[in-house]
């Protein structure tokens, strides 16, 4: 802890509603154990393997801040897929909403959600949640990831929804780019989604920063470069150091007033993320995801992280949740150290 932050914990003890806030981050953990965004199963079991990493580690992590709960829709999965384009749409509808209303809860408590979750797609909901309870706020997002998640129904080439909740939150359907003819039904689906929270955009294309995305399809690098939007590469990081690039992430979103910060586990290189779905080879280390994430989080503006895409399943000796964990543990510290 900096001097400041002991000085105000301990005054902390004797006038706690006065003293911890607004000096103080109110964190609370959200998990959302959702797996049906995702092609491979097995990331529902991200969070508790996060869980076991931290019993291993004898960390204290998860006695610290109270857990809350967001319903799932993984039963979804014993009923079979009826959208080709974009699995399991009604239960990732389902679920999004979920996500959306307790983020925006929170955030209408001023409490600083830390979300840990399965598939990707549920940081739509996550964005669209912040949004709501900030209507005026324009929100920045720091996306780090192996991919651009900037699919729809009309380009994917999975249908995997993890890959689309970025574009969901941009409001687009990327018409230029369409390879598929989504069924009347999806299409309402995805319709309402986009809608969640508002009919209109919850973020502006031009702010959303990328680092690391580095395994992109074509209808995406339409939009990357339609929008200009910035991608740090991995070889950048390495070059020009951890901080320098986190605060040239900053600068990027400078017009921003509050930032969302998406860290999918993907980011990190293939030879250490085999836990995980879609592991892509050129990613970070451990060492430069904990610092990159340290230090975006010093930013006052930022009002959430999220974790995503820890798949145990796929992992030897939950290698991928002890390194998502360490992840964790030092962005959560930096955020209460650098309050
Ligand atoms: N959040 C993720 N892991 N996304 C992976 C997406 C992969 C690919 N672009 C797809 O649409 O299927
Ligand atoms: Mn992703």
């Amino acid at each position: 802890m900096t001097t400041f932050a002991k000085l105000n914990y301990e005054l902390s003890e004797y006038k706690p509603n006065i003293i911890n806030y607004p000096f103080m981050r109110k964190i609370k953990l959200v998990e959302v154990r959702s797996e049906i965004a995702a092609g491979t199963r097995g990331a529902s079991l991200g969070i508790d393997a996060l869980k076991i990493a931290s019993l291993d580690k004898k960390s204290n992590f998860f006695t610290k801040f109270d857990p809350i709960n967001v319903p799932d829709a993984n039963n979804y999965l014993w009923k079979g897929n009826k959208h080709p384009h974009a699995k399991y749409i009604d239960g990732v509808y389902q679920v999004l909403k979920n996500v959306y209303s307790t983020v925006e809860s929170l955030r209408l408590e001023k409490k600083f959600p830390i979300v840990l979750a399965g598939d990707h797609s549920t940081a739509a909901g996550t964005i669209m949640g912040i949004k709501a309870a900030n209507p005026d706020k324009r929100l920045g997002v720091i996306w780090i990831d192996a991919h651009a998640d900037l699919h729809t129904p009309y380009t994917t080439p999975s249908g995997n929804m993890h890959g689309m909740p970025l574009a969901m939150c941009i409001h687009t359907d990327n018409l230029d780019c369409q390879v598929n003819e989504p069924e009347e039904l999806t299409i309402q689906y995805w319709e309402k989604i986009k809608n969640i929270g508002g009919e209109y955009p919850k973020i502006n294309p031009e702010d959303i920063v990328f680092i690391s995305v580095r395994d992109t399809e074509e209808p995406e690098d339409h939009l990357i470069s339609k929008y200009g939007i910035r991608n740090f590469t991995t070889e950048e990081v390495r070059q020009k150091g951890v901080a320098n690039i986190a605060q040239q992430a900053l600068d990027v979103l400078k017009d921003c007033d509050q930032i969302y910060i998406s860290f999918d586990v993907d980011s990190m290189d293939s030879s250490i993320s085999v836990g995980t779905g879609t592991p892509v080879p050129n990613g970070l280390t451990v060492e430069e995801a904990i610092q990159l994430n340290a230090e975006l989080i010093k930013d006052k503006r930022v009002c959430c992280w999220e974790i995503v895409e820890v798949n145990p399943t796929l992992d030897t000796e939950n290698l991928m949740a002890e390194n998502a964990f360490e992840v964790l543990e030092a962005t959560t510290s930096s955020l209460v150290d650098n309050f």
